[in-house]
């Protein structure tokens, strides 16, 4: 599977890990301009590692869903166009105001990913949906910004099994999940992100015309 442009595979201390060019975050390795973008850290990088078929060339808008404190939409904000980063707890958002301040396409909003209507007002259609919101109802929350997402774009989801319920299967989660999911999205690729996150699935999908 192809790289982003923008998304590279670097050497560091002699290992093979991927990278993005940008201002540092937190003290992770920096070799020639490229930052260690780790996938132990990241959905998304996890997605990368398995080989998801993503369809991501770089460049596109993103909307990004979770963003905690700005660990991968730093990566994101690094390859893609302007990248509007949705988190709804003060604390890390406080982080990701900081992350944002030297980076000119990141965009982000102390916003509830439940209430689109919050930030319909700012937020542009996107090529690309990225969603790793740690709570119950991620289904819904993908149906609820479907309305961002341009026809042929994509939604790059990150499923976190405990979320939805601590004592369920997590493949019975997943098959749930999916489902309702399928109301409103065509799933294109779908893989579990072990090693690098447990009982997580990521999935790729784009809009049911
Ligand atoms: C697993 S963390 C995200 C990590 C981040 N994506 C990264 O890779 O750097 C999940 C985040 O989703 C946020 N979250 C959960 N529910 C949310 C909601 N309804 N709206 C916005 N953010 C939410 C949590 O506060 C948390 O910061």
């Amino acid at each position: 599977m192809s790289l982003p442009e923008g998304v590279q595979r670097r050497s560091f201390d002699g290992q093979e890990s991927l990278a993005t060019r940008g201002p540092q975050v937190s003290e992770e390795p920096i070799v020639d301009g490229w930052r260690r973008w780790d996938p132990d850290r990241s959905k998304v990088g996890a997605m990368f590692e398995h080989g998801l078929d993503h369809g991501l060339d770089g460049g596109e808008r993103v909307l990004y869903l979770g963003a905690a404190s700005g660990t991968t939409a730093s990566h994101v904000a690094d390859f893609a166009g302007p990248t509007y980063a949705v988190e709804f707890a003060p604390r890390p958002t406080r982080d990701l105001i900081e992350v944002a301040a030297d980076r000119e396409r990141l965009f982000p909003l102390l916003k509830d990913a439940r209430k689109p209507e919050t930030y319909a007002h700012v937020v542009e259609p996107v090529e690309v949906v990225i969603q790793d919101v740690a709570t119950r109802g991620q289904a819904e929350v993908a149906l609820a910004n479907r309305q961002f997402l341009e026809r042929d774009g994509r939604l790059l989801m990150a499923i976190k099994a405990r979320s939805e319920d601590v004592t369920a299967d997590p493949e019975a989660v997943f098959e749930d999940v999916c489902e309702t999911l399928e109301s409103s999205y065509e799933i294109l690729d779908r893989a579990r992100l072990e090693p690098y996150h447990d009982d997580h699935l990521g999935l790729i999908a784009t809009p049911r015309q």
